[in-house]
């Protein structure tokens, strides 16, 4: 049989199935939908190995490895996924820190924060002292001071501590609440850990920070 013949018969049509949905994967950026894909890829590549004939016995044993830790990790999304229990307030306050992540990953990042609501004349960070948490404000009004001059007011959408979660150093202001404030504050440490460990929730993270830092900027350098 020619090569063309052997491409295009019935016996391939699982190869070219599989071949698709495998490019399709590579194609994906969300996590659950990608190992979703490969583990249905795969999973045609055996059946096109099986009727092909030409049962490659060690590339349907590592196929089957490959299925089954795709599997594994499918599992552990999914238990991540059905965790995330979210009112619809505290979805809409975290969407702009979340963007696009799956589920899964959005229920991994809430594990390293706590809700809380701050009473008025809370010290959420003292100036030139370490800062372990990054606050992120969802409703309320703080007071920054540096010096003890103010020199901004920050509310809801804002990071609180993210100076010194970027950089390392101490805070670089002394940050007050002006009123009642509910914020999610993350652990700075489990934060840093989940981010070593998962790329694609640094970025969506380091985004919003970076783009916090200029809006914070574009405030200060128009005072000027
Ligand atoms: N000029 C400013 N405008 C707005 N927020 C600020 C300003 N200076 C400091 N902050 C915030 O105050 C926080 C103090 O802790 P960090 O330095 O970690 O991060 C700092 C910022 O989140």
């Amino acid at each position: 049989m020619s090569i063309w013949d052997q491409f295009f018969s019935w016996a391939a049509v699982p190869g070219h199935i599989a071949y698709t949905i495998i490019a399709i994967s590579y194609l994906l950026t969300n996590i659950f939908w990608l190992r979703l894909a490969a583990v249905v890829g795969i999973g045609f590549e055996i059946v096109y190995f099986l009727i092909s004939g030409s049962a490659v016995w060690p590339s349907i044993a590592w196929d089957s490895a490959f299925i089954l830790i795709n599997l594994v990790q499918l599992g552990i999304l999914l238990r991540d996924r059905f965790s995330l229990k979210l009112s619809d307030d505290q979805k809409a306050f975290i969407k702009p820190i979340v963007g696009d992540l799956d589920k899964a990953q959005v229920a991994q990042l809430l594990r390293t924060a706590e809700w809380r609501t701050l009473p008025a004349g809370t010290v959420m960070t003292v100036e030139a002292e370490p800062v372990r948490e990054l606050t992120f404000i969802c409703q309320g009004q703080t007071e920054v001071r540096v010096k003890d001059q103010l020199v901004a007011h920050i509310g809801a959408g804002a990071f609180v501590g993210d100076v010194s979660f970027a950089t390392g150093v101490t805070a670089t202001a002394t940050v007050t609440t002006d009123e009642a404030v509910r914020v999610l504050a993350f652990d700075q440490e489990k934060l840093k850990t989940l981010c070593k460990r998962d790329e694609q929730i640094a970025h969506a993270l380091y985004r919003r920070i970076g783009g916090g830092l200029a809006d914070k900027m574009r405030v200060a350098t128009g005072r000027l």
